[in-house]
């Protein structure tokens, strides 16, 4: 649960971290915006630069917990340029930042009626694919609306990737339609592990409150869902098994049997023609 608090959002997210990793775990992953209440309004406000406030208590919180630590997503302000970015860090067990995401397709929606959501009013996109290298096998990160774009998993899987991590925060409209489909259809792509960590959903909302889809999640590489559970805040829990991706890639040569040959003007077409 995430509220507008931000010292009591890092904390709960300690208190969590350290549960999880009491049950068993070695990678912990935190919501999008885990820190502050998500909305264009609130980013200015609750930026920081990297290293502040809610990074270096993430650093702490890996380090005390001894896991890989995907902090989630902070508005982070970069000093060079005074922009705002949607960033995702990534922590070792000794609590050093070895990675950032900066969110490179930024939420920008309208579905009329019923909800629009413009982060480029205040945010701009990252320009990366981001990997890293942990003794668990390479993971993909990226930030919630990254996921509807296939080519940024691909590319990780294909360096070698064994599962995407997305921080998300989907919401009461696309969330039904859309949350559990594009994890499993990233994960039967390319045959790999997904998982989405969304923030609960708030339980008493005031207007203009976000309402997240929560529903966290993780599909296998047969894009099936193998842990997931509801909007109330829970902490969701699976294995990565390098065996269960070699299973699929051979049992369904999918990654092995691709024809760029065929297709490898699919970067250069830059408009959907007629
Ligand atoms: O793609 C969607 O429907 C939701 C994306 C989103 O909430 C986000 O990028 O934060």
């Amino acid at each position: 649960m995430v509220g507008a608090n931000k010292a009591e959002n890092l904390l709960r997210a300690r208190t969590k971290v350290l549960e999880a990793k009491d049950k068993g775990a070695n990678v912990v992953v935190l919501p999008e915006c885990f820190n502050s209440p998500y909305g264009v309004k609130f980013f200015p406000d609750y930026a920081e630069v990297i290293p502040g406030e809610s990074t270096n208590a993430l650093s702490a919180i890996a380090k005390d917990a001894r896991v890989w630590l995907i902090g989630g997503s902070i508005p982070e302000r970069d000093p060079s340029n005074s922009r705002l970015y949607n960033t995702c860090t990534v922590y070792n067990p000794t609590g050093t930042l070895v990675a950032t995401h900066r969110k490179v397709h930024l939420f920008d929606i309208d579905v009329p009626g019923k909800i629009r959501f413009k982060e480029s009013e205040v945010l701009t996109g990252g320009d990366k694919c981001t990997i890293v290298d942990t003794e668990y096998g390479k993971i993909g990160v990226a930030i919630c609306y990254d996921i509807r774009f296939p080519e940024l998993a691909m590319v990780a899987a294909r360096r070698g990737a064994v599962a995407m991590i997305y921080p998300g925060a989907f919401n009461t409209v696309t969330g039904p339609l859309h949350w559990e489909l594009l994890q499993r259809a990233r994960a039967v792509d390319n045959q790999i592990y997904v998982a989405c960590c969304s923030p609960a959903r708030v339980q008493e909302p005031k207007e203009g409150d976000y309402l997240a889809w929560g529903h966290s999640t993780v599909v296998n590489p047969s894009g099936a869902v193998v842990a997931t559970t509801d909007e109330a805040e829970a902490t969701v829990y699976h294995d990565i098994d390098p065996a269960e991706i070699a299973h699929w890639r051979s049992s369904i040569p999918v990654v092995s049997q691709r024809r760029f040959d065929v297709y490898d003007d699919v970067s250069k077409v830059l408009v959907y023609e007629n």
